[in-house]
This record gives C-alpha cells, sequence and structure tokens, in this order.
C-alpha cells in the first residue's frame, strides 16, 4: 500500500473509554487509540466513566471530560506517527440515548474554535447544562409511564418509535429535563446526542442526528421517517412542539452523506487535510453492526458495559420487549436489539467476589471467574435428574425485564415446572460465575426467538454464527458458554478487534460514506472488501444439541422465574 493511500477514522465514544480507530480502504486497522474516562482524564470525580446522585436515580456524565478525551485521542494518534493529511474521512459512534445540551454561544464557539488552545479550554462555555445523561439513569419513571399512555398503549408507541417508554431513551430525559431546569431548557439553543455531538465537534457546527441514533428517544416515528406529533408535544411540555422542533433539528435519512469537511481547528492543530470530510456519526450498536457485512441470520452479542444483542434484519416486529432502530446505512434493514445494563459491571461483580472469596487476585483478574465457571456443570446440575440452578444477579436496576436492583435465585426442576425461590445447594459467590453468563444468555435466548430461524435439515431455530464483540468478546469461558445457550450452527466467533468493533464500523462507515459507487450498499461494499480469514476467529463451538435442548428447557424456568420475580416486586411496591 502507497504511503498517500487514504486512511479514515471511526471514533467511539461509549461508557468507560474513547477510542480512535484507523483503517485503510482495504479495510485493514493501522492505528488505534485509546483514552480511559477513569486512568487518563484530570479533573472529573468519575467512577466508570460517570457520576451518580442516588437520590433521584440519576446518572449522568460529564461532557467536558469528553472534550480532554477527544484531544487526548488525537494526541495519541499524532504520537504513534499517523499523518493525519491521509485521513479522507471520519466518521463516529456515541454511546446511545444520551443529550448534550448546547448553549446560546455554542454556534459561535464551535465556529471559531481555536487551534492554539484545547477543546476543553474553549467550548466549556458551549453547553447551557454541564452533564450528559447516561443510558444507566433510571430517574424517569413518571416520564416513561407518560410516553407509554400518550398513544394509547406502549404496544402502539413500540410500533411506532421502535421501543416502549425506557428510562434512558431521549424524549422522557429530555421531558425530565423540561421539569427540572425550566430555564437551562429555555438557554438551550440544541440538543445532541452523543454521536451529533461528536460529529458536530468535527464540523464546528452542529451536525444532525443519525437515521438509527434517532430510533434511542422514542420520539422517531420509524414507518413515516419523521419526528412524531404527539410524541413532540408530550416531550416539549410547555414549551410547546416548534421550540423543540428547532432544538431538535433535521434528520437526514443518507447514513453516508457528506456533512461537509473538518473544521480548521484539526488541519492546524493535528494536520488533517482541509477536504477531509465527516459522515454521520451513529449510536454504538448500530455502529457495532457495521463492524462486519452481517447477514440477516447472524447475531452479534456485545459484552461491553452493557450486554447488548444485535441483528440486522428486513423484518419489523416491534414488541414492548426489545427495541428496533433504522439500519444505519441501509434502507429497508432494521437493527433488532436487546439492551441489559447489567452486563460487564456484573459480570465483574462475581468476579471481585470469588477473587476476594479465595484471597487471590491473579494477574489476569479473570482467570478463577473462567476456570470456576468452565469447570461447573450446566445449570448447576451435577447428574441429569438434579433440580436446575437459576438466578437473577443485578447489582444496578435492569431494563429487561424492569427490575430494581437485587439478586434472586431458584431451582427448577424440568421434568415438573417446579419452580422455588432457594439458596439451598448454592454455594456463592463460586456457583455463580455460571450461573451470572447462563442467566444473561438464557435472556437473550429467550427475547430473540422469533426472530431466528432453523439453519435447514430438521436443525432447531437459531443463529448461523454468533459474533462476540466488545471487552468481554476476549473471554473463552464466556464464548464456551454463549455457543451451549444460543447454539449457532456455524459456531462462535469474535472479531480480530474484538474490544473495538464500535469504533471498526464507525470507521468502516467512513470508508463506505466516501468510497461507495452511486447506488452501492455498505453491505456490498464492505462484503467485497471483507477477508474472513483475517478479520475473524471462531473462539467456541455453537449448536450442541444436547446441552441445546437443555438449555431450551432451562429457558422455559427461566421465563416463569422473570414473571415470578416481576410479580412479587410489583406486589411488594403495590
Ligand atoms: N477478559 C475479560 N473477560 C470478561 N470481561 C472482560 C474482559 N476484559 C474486559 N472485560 C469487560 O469489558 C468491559 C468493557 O467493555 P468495552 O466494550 O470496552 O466497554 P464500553 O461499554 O465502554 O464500550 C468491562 O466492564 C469488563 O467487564
Ligand atoms: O443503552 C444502550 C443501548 O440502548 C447502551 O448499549 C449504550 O449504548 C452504551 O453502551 P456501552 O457503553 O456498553 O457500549
Amino acid at each position: 500500500m502507497a504511503s498517500q493511500d487514504p486512511l479514515y477514522i471511526g471514533f467511539d465514544l461509549s461508557t468507560q473509554q474513547l477510542k480512535g480507530l484507523v483503517v485503510n480502504s482495504d479495510l485493514k486497522v493501522v492505528y488505534i487509540a485509546k483514552f480511559d474516562f477513569d486512568a487518563d482524564s484530570t479533573g472529573f470525580p468519575i467512577k466508570k466513566g460517570v457520576l451518580t446522585n442516588e437520590a433521584e436515580h440519576e446518572v449522568f456524565a460529564p461532557v467536558a471530560l469528553w472534550l480532554q478525551a477527544l484531544d487526548g485521542v488525537l494526541e495519541s494518534l499524532r504520537k504513534q506517527g499517523l499523518d493525519f493529511s491521509r485521513v479522507k474521512g471520519i466518521s463516529a459512534a456515541g454511546q446511545q440515548h444520551g443529550s448534550v445540551y448546547w448553549g446560546r454561544q455554542a454556534a459561535g464557539l464551535l465556529k471559531n474554535l481555536d487551534a492554539s488552545k484545547s477543546l476543553e479550554e474553549q467550548l466549556q462555555p458551549a453547553f447551557s447544562h454541564p452533564y450528559s445523561p447516561n443510558w444507566q439513569d433510571s430517574s424517569t419513571q413518571k416520564e416513561c409511564d407518560e410516553f407509554d399512555a400518550v398513544l394509547g398503549s406502549r404496544e402502539q408507541l413500540a410500533h411506532v418509535s421502535g421501543s416502549k417508554a425506557h428510562h434512558r431513551f431521549t424524549g422522557p430525559q429530555i421531558l425530565r429535563f423540561t421539569r427540572k431546569y425550566p430555564d437551562v431548557y429555555q438557554q438551550t439553543d440544541r440538543i445532541a446526542l452523543v454521536s451529533s455531538f461528536l460529529a458536530s465537534l468535527f464540523l464546528g457546527r452542529y451536525a444532525p442526528f443519525d437515521i438509527s441514533d434517532v430510533c434511542g428517544m422514542n420520539l422517531w416515528n420509524i414507518k413515516q421517517g419523521k419526528f412524531d406529533e404527539q410524541l413532540l408535544k408530550l416531550c416539549g411540555g410547555s414549551f410547546g412542539v416548534e421550540e423543540l422542533k428547532k432544538k431538535l433539528g433535521d434528520v437526514p435519512e443518507d447514513g453516508g452523506l457528506h456533512l461537509g469537511s473538518v473544521h480548521p481547528y484539526y488541519t492546524k492543530r493535528y494536520g488533517f487535510s482541509p477536504d477531509c470530510t465527516v459522515i454521520p456519526a451513529t449510536g454504538d450498536n448500530p455502529a457495532t453492526i457495521l463492524a462486519l457485512p452481517l447477514r440477516p441470520s447472524d447475531a452479534m452479542v456485545s459484552l461491553g458495559t452493557s450486554t447488548t444483542f444485535l441483528m440486522s434484519t428486513p423484518s419489523y416486529k416491534p414488541d414492548p420487549a426489545t427495541h428496533f432502530f433504522n439500519h444505519p446505512t441501509t434502507p429497508g434493514l432494521y437493527m433488532f436489539m436487546l439492551c441489559y445494563k447489567n452486563g460487564g459491571l456484573a459480570r465483574e461483580h462475581v468476579r471481585d467476589a470469588i477473587n476476594e472469596s479465595l484471597k487471590n487476585t491473579p494477574d489476569q483478574p479473570w482467570a478463577n471467574f473462567d476456570e470456576i465457571s468452565l469447570k461447573s456443570p450446566a445449570l448447576g446440575q451435577k447428574s441429569p435428574g438434579d433440580p436446575m440452578k437459576l438466578g437473577l444477579f443485578f447489582p444496578r436496576p435492569e431494563i429487561v425485564p424492569n427490575l430494581p436492583a437485587g439478586q434472586w435465585r431458584f431451582t427448577y426442576d424440568p421434568a415438573t415446572g417446579n419452580l422455588k425461590e432457594t439458596t439451598d445447594g448454592w454455594v456463592a459467590p463460586q456457583d455463580e460465575a455460571r450461573a451470572i453468563v447462563e442467566s444473561q444468555m438464557l435472556s437473550l435466548r429467550l427475547r430473540s426467538k422469533g426472530l431466528t430461524q432453523s439453519p435447514g435439515n430438521g436443525l432447531p431455530a437459531q443463529p448461523r454464527r454468533v459474533y462476540l464483540v466488545g471487552g468481554g468478546s476476549k473471554n473463552k469461558a464466556i464464548a464456551k458458554i454463549a455457543g451451549e445457550i444460543l447454539g449457532g450452527v456455524d459456531g462462535v466467533y469474535k472479531l480480530d478487534v474484538g474490544d473495538n468493533a464500535c469504533a471498526l464500523g464507525a470507521a468502516y462507515k467512513a470508508v463506505w460514506g466516501l468510497e461507495r459507487q452511486p447506488g452501492q450498499t455498505f453491505e456490498d461494499l464492505v462484503g467485497q472488501r471483507w477477508r474472513e480469514e483475517e478479520f475473524i476467529e471462531k473462539i467456541a463451538d455453537g449448536y450442541q444439541k444436547d446441552l441445546f435442548e437443555r438449555y431450551g428447557q432451562a429457558v422455559e424456568g427461566f421465563e416463569k422465574l422473570e414473571s415470578h420475580v416481576v410479580d412479587s416486586v410489583h406486589k411488594s411496591r403495590a
């Protein structure tokens, strides 16, 4: 490859870090830089990337932290030797649902960015509110009840917007914001999503929302392709629809649109070419499905701070228990998603309890967790007639199902259907290593069964392949259990850049945006350049008949268990 061939950068502004990843036109990764919020930032009292106000169930992140991180990542790429003048396109991914509140000075400050100062030094006055509500926030129950009711039912809201109301979704968050900070709302010139905020920083002016990420707001009417007037009316509250529309801006349909060139801040400070083009930034989950030419029969499980289950599908089958978004690049396709708050951090909880109980934290902190989960029998059954051990492990309030923080442990006898809430027979924390992974995977299997199909040969419905991405995809013990439960006739795979899949998807979006032929789809372009042998690795078997059937029985027990816990929690609240 000639040294002047074009390069593309994808950024990933997630919960715990900002990453920047550079690829060439052959889709090969040539540079990676990471700014870890807890470890690398200065001046923010954050933990795992966020601040919390437990009294109001609020979780939020300081926006200035992200400004510091962006200069940090660009500096790091410079130190690694990246020649920024070769970068032809930029795209990005942001943690979904988070909102950024630009104040009246923002447009001027963005336009006049001064390359002799850092972004953090000059942009702090640009925000009417210094914090971005985070996807882990659960302060909006009242607003969610209003969203679920406004179109008649939560089913109808899911039908229109792709999801029932969720605490973290931007519409309910904005409505609460109008009530908690009415003056600040009035002083807000523009509301961004984390993704469009990042694109705005590169453009030096407000960037529009992306066609996929806009579906994480409970405001976008997916079938009509526009904001829903009734939902806007509710969300704008006493300030009205027109005021809100102005703050939200337009949403272009084309995920590969050329939004404009990078601001001179980046040409002067880092040596970007003045014609480096900014392509719409999308959500971190939509970007993740762009990390490979995903087929409708494949499933992706992102094991990040959240656990998400992702599929690309031509069928729109909204349901209050799941999410549908527009596909980030391809009209006519949708992204199906499940999202769990208790993903990586909940697994870390069990990992730490195990290391503590063994009074031994190895250099590889997951070693004990992995060893124990692999030697524990499936479902805790030492012999086939034993009851199955099933549980829910939620150190934080959960989204799926909507439950407060807590731990619930059961035994289930599939022969009689008998489910018993008990800790008898459980050895804590050891039994929890396998049980927490099983619990997370059983929930995914339960909720995705409507979208999977039989791969033929009389085999039961299941994904063709399961791709693991995100920080946890390095973990082969988790991969093995995932394959046993979810199946996958072709096996369980991880991407070569497994924990950077989201930034990779954003970088591929930039390649597609700049290099596509007229009418060429993302799948076609990436499919042609994709080199499977180099880019992915099979890390575990998928479908194994006996285990798949046994876990099929466990799914039935798990479904009962969840409704039992949901009922008892709701009764105790009533
Ligand atoms: N070897 C491992 N085994 C299991 N989980 C891991 C391992 N390494 C990292 N993780 C998990 O990855 C999570 C971070 O994933 P990442 O995708 O980078 O996060 P983000 O949600 O910020 O994008 C951490 O919370 C950690 O629990
Ligand atoms: O809320 C969701 C999806 O609905 C989360 O998946 C966020 O998008 C943040 O994810 P990570 O930081 O775990 O990547």
